[in-house]
């Protein structure tokens, strides 16, 4: 899927269609020839990042991450396609001469050297004057919130200092673009989460661009201004964290971007904007119909609900949303939440989270028949690899 949409700018969007993009990728395409045998890692990406933004690109292991990261730095060139760094082509631009940095999930620091040492070592051998280095060292040390840890050595820290620590060499150098390869990925989780809310505040107050990799979609979700969500060597589906969650555009993001569940249903009227599905004899459930989306009545729809959205109650609700039938196969009482499996009609096996917000007692138990509803808005209708569902054209697109 190509992004065509305009480098967002922040606090500034007028100049977003005339802003230069801090990184584009065209038409970008990498493969290996391993025993003999060619493997497509990237097939063809096509990113615009924008200035200061923080941008993740997220998928399961294997599908073209790391090896797009790394022509964006200049460790790899693609074998097809052209890589722009702030509108100038970087085509055998060695990775040294690139104004980007990239910081590794190893973080490896010289052992022998203080925190300080570490974090200048680059400026000096640049020349920088030692005025220049106490002081820019002095700023980002603070930056990254370990002031008066100058002289320890990297042994005597904790894992996340060590990371705050390679993060704050990296940016030393101030380079217009921070790249970081699973960068959390050697820490605990709760480490981890914390990392993941400073790395956020630590990207807003240098306003660098960040492009980060991760197969991690809750790290993702948390940081990141957008996301392109790679697969397969391609980029199933690029947007801010929210359009990726709320309306996954296939079923693979669907699947991999937190739990979703997938309804089939087979179209029965069109109204208002939505159509109204049949699933199984008595279960309706209605989906808003979009520009890119033309049905009609008899065609089959896959469609996706978050487990959140979705309402089990006893009755048939009433009202203009979906209302599916359906029976509690598991109950799991998590504390804050209970997670329900139910089946429906045709055996789909739908999860639903009910928060214990005000209810002290589960709503169902194992074996109960109940409904499931949730709101028109709540449903998506998706379609295969290219997005969207297209159906004949003759029919209403709305
Ligand atoms: N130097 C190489 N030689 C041959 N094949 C390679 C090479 N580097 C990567 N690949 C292959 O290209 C594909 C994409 O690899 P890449 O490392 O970009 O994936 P990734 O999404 O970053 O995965 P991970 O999260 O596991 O690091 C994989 O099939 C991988 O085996």
């Amino acid at each position: 899927m190509t992004d065509t949409s305009p480098a967002p700018v922040r606090d500034d969007p007028g100049r977003a269609d005339t802003a230069v993009p801090a990184i584009e990728l065209a038409g970008v395409r990498k493969s290996y020839v391993s025993h003999g045998e060619t493997v497509a890692a990237v097939r063809g990406v096509d990113l615009r990042i924008g200035q200061g933004e923080f941008f993740s690109l997220l998928g399961p292991s294997g599908c073209g991450k790391t090896t797009t990261m790394r022509m964006i730095a200049g460790f790899e060139e693609p074998t097809a396609g052209e890589v722009y760094l702030h509108g100038q082509s970087v085509t055998g631009v060695p990775a040294n001469k690139r104004d980007v940095n990239m910081v590794f999930q190893s973080y490896a620091l010289f052992p022998h050297m203080s925190v300080f040492e570490n974090v200048a070592f680059g400026l000096r051998r640049r020349g920088v004057a030692k005025n220049e280095i106490k002081q820019r060292v002095g700023d980002i040390l603070e930056i990254v919130d370990l002031t008066g840890r100058e002289k320890r050595r990297p042994s005597e820290m904790s894992g996340g200092q060590q990371q705050r620590v390679a993060l704050a060499r990296a940016l030393v150098n101030r380079p217009r673009a921070l790249l970081l390869d699973e960068p959390l990925g050697a820490l605990d989780l709760k480490l981890r989460q914390a990392m993941q809310v400073e790395l956020k505040r630590i990207q807003r107050e240098v306003g660098i661009t960040f492009v980060y990799v991760t197969h991690d979609q809750g790290e993702a979700l948390t940081m990141s201004d957008r996301i392109a969500v790679m697969n397969d060597g391609l980029v199933e589906q690029l947007g801010p964290p929210r359009e990726i969650y709320e309306r996954p555009a296939t079923k693979f993001v669907a699947g991999f971007i937190g739990t979703s569940n997938l309804l089939s249903g087979t179209v029965t009227e069109l109204s208002g904007g939505d159509a109204v599905l049949s699933h199984g004899d008595e279960g309706r459930i209605v989906v808003p119909l979009r520009e890119d989306l033309a049905a009609g009545a008899g065609d089959a729809l896959e469609v996706t609900v978050r487990p959140e959205k979705i309402e089990i109650v006893g009755e048939r609700p009433a009202g203009g949303g979906s209302a599916v039938p359906a029976t509690v196969a598991e109950v799991v009482y998590l504390g804050t939440s209970t997670n329900y499996l139910v089946t429906t009609a045709d055996g789909t096996e739908v999860t639903v989270f009910m928060q214990n917000a005000n209810n002290s007692d589960d709503v169902a138990e194992r074996g109960d028949r109940v409904w499931l509803a949730w709101e028109p808005r709540h449903s998506y209708a998706i379609g295969g690899g290219a997005g969207g569902v297209r159906g004949d054209a003759s029919k209403a697109a709305v």
